[in-house]
């Protein structure tokens, strides 16, 4: 578009907001809160209040009355609505009317003379500090303010220079002849200067305004010191610390010029902020990039570059890395700082900026500063249960870093998995010993499904898109795993996008092939047309830390307790650099309580490969080859120091380390990965068994959880018409409701097997209580339940269960305490190097951390064949995993009761369990 031309593009209907703003100024104040709102529709009948997304409400309040907004999901919005309803109160209609549309060219022209008035002087406001700096600047600075820092530090300038034209978002040259142009029609009030690429108001301010903006700022301190990062252009050359010495009556910018090798800041380029891990949502944030305008358009020359409205390509000294940070090109060194004005105080706003930050850009770096451990900790490959990660969940990670590449936020759809299991063959199968004993990292460890040995059983997978600001569609990944749970399917695609992502940084040359292979195993396709236009500027900003370089030492005598893939792992340890000949020390990096889970990746290879070798009690001390400088300056608490020691000769990682503890995998991983199908699949399968051979029509489901078993039921054609599940966990309740809720409400259709249905029914309340509703059902299901109560519990409800509810037919489950040495030995996967000595060498414990007992073969069936005896039920014991002849029989033990008598009595209406949820055919 032709510089002052007609206006080609409409401008944009004023918000309320800013109408607010131009009556009331800073006597219109917006208070926000946050409203959690309960959701109900998700799960009609569920009687559980359900926690829905945070929304916000907001008050504006004026001087003479004040509204509230309703609620919305954006703060901005609540703001808008608050200030929508205040303009109608006070009869002013509509934004457009009282506005005629007005050409953008003359809207910059009158912006621009506001930000030269007293009125703006005195007002708070990013910029208008800039105005106030430039008074006290000295000799022929003196109220020259930057062109620079106008559309930088005023949104309202920048969105109508960028209406303008739009390439300026891209090159900030072509705002600042925008502007000069804009200047030249306020000629008389503003003079522009273009050789010095600054500003000035050509009648002095009125003394008593400058006055008034002098006794404004708070001037206790003479001086302060700011912790910048130096980025030069050179990649050669590393990033280093830089304290800057600002005059509390000075001009910052004027001090990031003179580090720059300027003489003052008319010449500094200011970038946008940068989005940085832990910044997020913090609205003081004022991370920016400053850098010295290249050299073609300063002198001479500059007038014409100025005036072309092209982007000119500018040859020189491109600076990398800072054009990765900034997302767009940079060249010259620059540095890295968060200082500036706000709307809240005349005061200078900075907080210190260390390298830390700078290493935060690629996936794997946020991980590892959300991990606070930059040389030690690595981004995952697998995601395998929630209780196992730590630091950032996957998901978290993606959208910050999604954020930071300034593309949108990532989209995900999930697909609810559904496939009704094959009619199952042999009901007791034979232990599957897995060959590496880490199934979890090939398919997450609530993933059900390897491809090859398990049969497909999860409920949800996750799709995830990730799209560039435009909507082009980058990169996709469909991951083939389904998952019990919705989160841990969530969790998995995006982990396994952030994956791909880190390989592609790691080696930023890697072929397309390569590329499209590496993401084939992970489920993801991606344009390349598009990827690469988004990653353009992309650098590899750190590394790895080398392996170990010579033999290991370990002291301390061996406690026989190792862990092994799967394990979570607990160690305390530090990492020092140290250099040859004269000796020197220097503490990089240390944890106190650092856990990781064994096999997952989710630490440098030599960490895991030490901790294989240990046993619970050791210490172990090892070298290791050094990363890339800038990872150690990044986890450097002193960088000067580090750096100085750099130079030396002959340095390495040193490395010290204690192993504090060590925790088995969970029962339930165990459960998945070590049998073909899982253990509680079987479980299931013998349920359906009994329900066909007794032809039952109700069931119900003692400690029923989150329901896994009558969910399973609804994919097999039974008799039943009546399901009641029964716990004292109302989580779980709530996720059985909506699982059992969203299969059922599938089912209209006759062909599917749980079309016989009449009624589901879900109660919160003790198994060892009596509620009469329950009384005289076909079958009782209580599936691994008691041994997470108490054992005078277990025995209460065997007794209040048949000699109250008094069901037909009733299947106890629970631990085969002998069976533990086989699982713990398959954890152990220690076939090569003697598993017998070492796994009974060390006392069996229990499956889980919950568990309250764990009863052998013996004991089970004492406490069975009594209780039955005392309630005239017959028991027959079987149990799944592992076989009834072998030792040490079933992993699960199961007793079936069946009631000898018929059962007629009058019951007592007792309702002791609190309907939470109700599901009827009709
Ligand atoms: C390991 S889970 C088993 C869940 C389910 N039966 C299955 O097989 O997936 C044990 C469940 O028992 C429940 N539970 C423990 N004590 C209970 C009690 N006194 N009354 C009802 N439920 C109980 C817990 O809340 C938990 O959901
Ligand atoms: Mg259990």
């Amino acid at each position: 578009m032709e510089m002052g031309g007609p206006p080609a593009v409409a401008v944009k209907k004023i918000s309320p907001k800013a109408i607010i703003y131009q009556r009331f100024g800073s006597q219109a104040c917006y208070t926000v809160e946050e409203v959690q709102e309960s959701i109900q529709n998700e799960c009609p009948g569920l009687a559980i209040p359900q926690k829905g997304p945070c929304l916000y409400r907001c008050c504006l309040q004026l001087p003479e009355f004040s509204v509230v907004s309703e609620t919305f999901k954006r703060k901005k919005d609540a703001e808008q609505s608050a200030a929508e309803m205040a303009l109608l109160k006070l009869g002013i209609n509509d934004a457009t009317d009282d506005t005629t549309v007005q050409d953008p060219w003359d809207e910059l022209v009158s912006r621009l003379s506001y930000l030269f008035s007293n009125e703006f002087l005195k007002s708070l406001h990013p910029l208008s500090g800039h105005f106030r700096a430039a008074l006290q600047r000295e000799g022929r600075l003196n109220g020259l303010v930057p062109i620079s820092v106008l559309a930088v530090y005023d949104t309202k300038f920048s969105s109508l220079c960028k209406s303008i034209n739009p390439k300026v978002e891209s090159n900030p040259l072509l705002i600042m002849s925008l502007m000069l142009k804009a200047a030249s029609r306020l000629s008389g009030s503003v003079s522009a200067s273009e050789e010095q690429l600054s500003m000035k108001r050509e009648n002095p301010y009125p003394p008593e305004i400058v006055q008034s903006v002098v006794d404004q700022q708070s001037s206790l301190l003479d001086s302060i010191l700011i912790k910048v990062v130096r980025i030069p252009y050179s990649v050669e050359k590393t990033v280093e610390p830089l304290t800057l010495n600002v005059a509390s009556n000075g001009y910052y910018l004027d001090i990031i010029a003179q580090e720059l090798g300027l003489t003052d800041a008319s010449k500094v380029l200011v970038s946008r902020t940068l989005i940085f891990y832990r910044t997020i949502g913090k609205a003081s944030s004022e991370k920016r990039l400053y850098f010295c305008a290249p050299e073609s358009c300063l002198g001479d020359s500059s007038s014409e570059l100025l005036h072309s409205t092209e982007s000119v390509p500018l040859n020189g000294s491109l600076n990398a890395r800072a054009s990765y940070l900034s997302g767009h090109l940079i060249y010259g060194h620059a540095i890295l700082a968060s200082i500036g004005y706000t709307w809240k105080s005349a005061d200078l706003f900075y907080e210190d900026v260390s390298l830390h930050t700078y290493c935060s850009k690629i996936p794997s770096g946020v991980y590892k500063l959300s991990r606070e451990a930059i040389l030690a900790a690595e981004l995952p490959g697998a995601f395998t249960t929630r209780t196992n990660w730590r630091g950032s969940f996957p998901r978290d990670l993606l959208c910050t870093f999604c954020r930071q590449h300034h593309l949108s936020e990532p989209v995900f759809s999930n697909v609810n998995s559904l496939e009704s299991l094959p009619e199952s063959p042999g009901l007791q199968k034979k232990l599957k010993v897995t060959e590496s004993g880490n199934a979890e990292t090939n398919g997450g460890g609530n993933a059900v499904g390897d491809g090859k040995s398990v049969a497909a059983k999860g409920t949800f997978k996750c799709e995830v898109k990730i799209f560039s600001k435009c909507q082009d569609l980058i990169i996709e990944c469909s991951p083939k795993e389904s998952f019990k749970k919705q989160n841990d399917a969530i969790q998995n695609a995006s982990l396994k996008v952030l994956s791909w992502l880190n390989k592609y940084f790691k080696k930023l040359d890697m072929p397309l092939e390569e590329l499209t292979s590496s993401g084939d195993v992970l489920d993801i396709q991606f344009h390349p047309q598009f990827f690469f236009k988004e990653f353009s500027l992309c650098m590899s900003v750190n590394g790895t830390v080398g392996d170990t370089v010579c033999p290991i030492t370990i002291e301390g005598p061996d406690s026989g307790v190792s862990p092994s893939n799967g394990y979570l792992v607990c160690i305390i340890y530090t990492i020092c650099l140290v250099t040859e000949g004269e000796y020197m020390k220097e503490l990089i990096e240390s944890n106190e309580e650092f856990e990781f889970e064994m096999g997952t990746g989710s630490v440098i290879s030599s960490f895991e490969a030490v901790a294989t070798q240990m046993s619970v009690g050791q210490s172990a001390r090892f070298y290791m080859d050094l990363p890339p400088q800038e990872l150690i300056l990044a986890s450097a608490r002193d960088s000067s120091r580090v750096l100085s020691l750099l130079t030396s000769r002959g340095c390495s990682l040193e490395c010290s380390t204690t192993l504090l503890r060590v925790t088995e995998p969970l029962e339930d991983r165990m459960e998945q990965a070590l049998f073909s199908p899982p253990l509680s699949k079987q479980r299931v399968e013998y349920a359906v068994q009994q329900i066909k051979e007794s032809c039952a029509t109700s069931l119900v489901d003692f400690g029923c959880g989150s329901g896994s078993l009558l969910d399973s039921l609804l994919e097999y054609p039974t008799s039943l018409e009546k399901i009641v599940g029964v716990d004292i966990s109302r989580k779980s309740l709530t996720r059985a409701a909506k699982i059992i809720h969203s299969k059922l409400s599938r089912s209209s259709d006759a062909t599917v097997p749980s079309a016989g249905l009449k009624s589901a029914v879900l109660y919160y309340g003790s198994i060892t209580d009596f509620d009469s509703r329950l009384y005289g059902f076909d079958i009782g299901t209580c599936l691994e339940v008691i041994e997470h109560m108490e054992e005078d519990q277990a025995h209460l409800f065997g007794d209040v269960v048949l000699t109250s509810f008094c069901p037909r037919i009733l299947i106890v489950s629970t631990p085969n305490y002998e069976y533990n040495v086989i699982l713990q030995r398959s954890a152990l996967q220690s076939q090569e190097d003697d598993p017998d000595e070492k796994t009974q060498s060390q006392s069996c414990k229990f499956r889980n951390h919950d568990h309250k007992f764990e009863w052998t073969r013996e004991q089970f069936s004492q406490w069975a064949s009594n209780l039955a005896m005392r309630h005239n039920y017959s028991v027959e014991f079987s149990g799944v995993g592992g076989a009834v002849d072998r030792e040490p029989g079933f992993a699960s033990q199961i007793a079936l009761f069946r009631r000898e008598g018929e059962c007629l009595r009058n019951v007592d209406v007792t309702h002791n369990y609190e309907i939470v949820w109700d599901w009827n055919s009709t």
